[in-house]
């Protein structure tokens, strides 16, 4: 092993082209994600975090700077990644079980490994008794379970994930968090996660990453002096927890005032 950074973004940049004016999206983007590390990334609206992602992911071309996986540089779709979007992207005519399963299969796991894996894997997001439902018969919670039962097959080395409980209501999501919490515990893998919720961000990251107003760059990072395994019901009433919300409120607050007045 490098000893380098699972995830390195150095001076990471996007403009868009918008009317045939080039508008900066992310003016330069500098940050390293250890093994292991859960990082969020919160931001003003419009900052940049999904095209940050996007362009992790491979899905958009950045204009400069580099993205490197253990001190490799990437380019295109890495192997590395997988991706937990707000969109749950399961596959409608598939069940539960083979959505769960296609990754496996897509690797050319011999079937019978792939219908025990999909199995454990159903069984482990609490949706024991659901494998042969079809998606539209899910609520959105069960959606995002499997949705998570699907990445944990495909077993990425970094897990991408943007506002991946959004769309689910308030008490949905704490369960669904807080389930996302105890597996990811388990598995440890490399996150980098985008939310514009900062009660989420602390409770599930190591560290949480500012951005600044748009064109985006890391603004600050806070460490999360929270020890794990965390209780999302009771972490979210202590000390240490309410002493770095008001922190990164405030390092939050600042940028949108301060975009304010530039724009002002
Ligand atoms: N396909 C696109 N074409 C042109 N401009 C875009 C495109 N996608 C995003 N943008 C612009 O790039 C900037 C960053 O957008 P992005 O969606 O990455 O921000 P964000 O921080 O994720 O926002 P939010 O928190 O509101 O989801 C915004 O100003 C947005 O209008």
């Amino acid at each position: 092993m490098s000893g380098a950074p699972k995830l390195s973004l150095r001076g990471v940049r996007l403009d868009y082209r918008r009317e045939r004016r080039r508008t900066p999206a992310l003016g330069g983007v500098d940050l390293d994600v250890a093994e292991g590390e859960f990082v969020a990334l919160v931001g003003p609206s419009g900052c940049g975090k999904s095209t940050l992602l996007k362009i992790v992911a491979g899905l958009v071309e950045r204009t400069g700077g580099s993205v490197a996986f253990d001190g490799r540089e990437s380019s295109g779709v890495p192997a590395e990644v997988g991706l937990l979007f707000q969109n749950d992207a399961l596959l409608p005519w598939r069940t539960v079980l083979d959505n769960v399963r296609f990754p496996l299969a897509v690797r050319g796991v011999p079937a019978a490994e792939q219908r025990a894996r999909a199995a454990e894997l159903v069984e482990l997001v609490g949706l024991d008794g659901f494998g042969a439902f079809f998606p539209r018969q899910l609520s959105g919670g069960m959606r995002k379970r499997v949705a998570l039962a699907r990445i944990l097959a495909a077993d990425p080395d970094v897990f991408l994930m943007d506002e991946p409980f959004g769309p689910l209501d308030a008490q949905t999501r704490l369960r669904v968090s807080a389930d996302f919490l105890d597996l990811w515990e388990t598995v440890g893998k490399t996150v980098l996660f985008v939310t514009h919720d900062v009660d989420e961000a602390i409770l599930l990251a190591d560290r949480v990453v500012v951005m600044t107003s748009g064109p985006g760059r890391v603004k600050e990072s806070f460490d999360v002096p929270i020890p794990r395994p965390r209780a999302v019901d009771d972490t979210r009433f202590t000390e240490p927890f309410r002493a770095l919300h008001r922190r990164v409120t405030r390092s939050l607050r600042d940028e949108v005032a301060e975009r304010g007045s530039r724009h002002g």
